[in-house]
């Protein structure tokens, strides 16, 4: 089976439970959106599944198999993060260069919102420029699954509009969890939603569900409505 199969993660931060044994699973080639509250846990679901954050417990399985420590996981995924990850004064060219390998960074080197930054150093680069660049970058590795975390924050309607397509043309390649607030955009590429709600993950088959459980107000959910029709 080709997927990313994650189950019984619990966690705490403190005496509070954030995670309360959920599971959740991504098969290549697939689209998941989970979304969630403000501070519903899926950015501490993610570092998780990355490795990059503690659980009490976690059970992760990747094409069949069971994947143990972290330094496994980041064989397998890759995950942009809602903060910045790439060194501040290093050319663009030269991050590109180390980042990825030569096939995939030559033709980066090509991208149009690429190419006017690449004499740059990140530092010197606006939020939006920032974000495209760490998007590409995490999009084009070689890993088969990839966790992104609001990657639509900052970034204008043009340039999330290209992201968009962008992944709707590689959707074959990998497996993408992506938890973003910007839920119309997100539901336009999803092939499956999950909703992060009081600790657990709830499928969610019907727009309906999700005003239901309050993640949605009843004006959130005309306007899905009318943007099907
Ligand atoms: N390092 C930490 N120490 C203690 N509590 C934390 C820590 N990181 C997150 N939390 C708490 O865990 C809960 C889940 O946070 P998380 O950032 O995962 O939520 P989220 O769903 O990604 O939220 P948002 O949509 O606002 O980005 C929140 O109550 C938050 O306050």
């Amino acid at each position: 089976m080709k997927n990313l199969h994650v189950d019984s993660v619990i966690k705490y931060y403190g005496k509070k439970r954030i995670l309360n044994s959920i599971h959740l699973s991504c098969k290549k080639g697939e689209i998941v959106a989970l979304v969630g509250k403000n501070g519903s846990g899926k950015s501490t679901l993610l570092k998780i599944l990355f490795g990059v954050e503690s659980a009490s417990q976690k059970f992760i399985k990747i094409e069949g198999y069971i994947v143990r420590g972290n330094k496994n996981l980041k064989k397998h995924i890759n995950y942009l993060p809602q903060e910045n990850f790439l060194p501040l004064n290093i050319k663009i060219k030269t991050i590109i260069q180390l980042f990825l390998p030569k096939e995939k960074s030559d033709a980066l080197f090509h991208n149009e919102y690429i190419v006017p930054l690449l004499q740059k150093q990140f530092q010197e680069l606006s939020g939006g420029e920032k974000r495209i660049l760490e998007l590409l970058l995490i999009l084009n590795s070689e890993k088969r699954y990839v966790l992104l975390d609001e990657p639509f924050n900052g970034v204008s309607p043009i340039t999330k509009e290209y992201i968009l397509k962008y992944l709707s043309k590689n959707r074959a390649k990998k497996g993408y969890i992506i938890t973003d607030h910007d839920f119309e955009n997100v539901f336009r590429i999803a092939d499956k939603i999950v909703l992060l709600d009081c600790g657990n993950t709830i499928e969610i088959k019907d727009y309906r569900q999700l005003v239901n459980l309050g993640y949605l107000s009843e004006t959130n959910y005309q306007q899905i409505m009318k943007g099907q029709s």
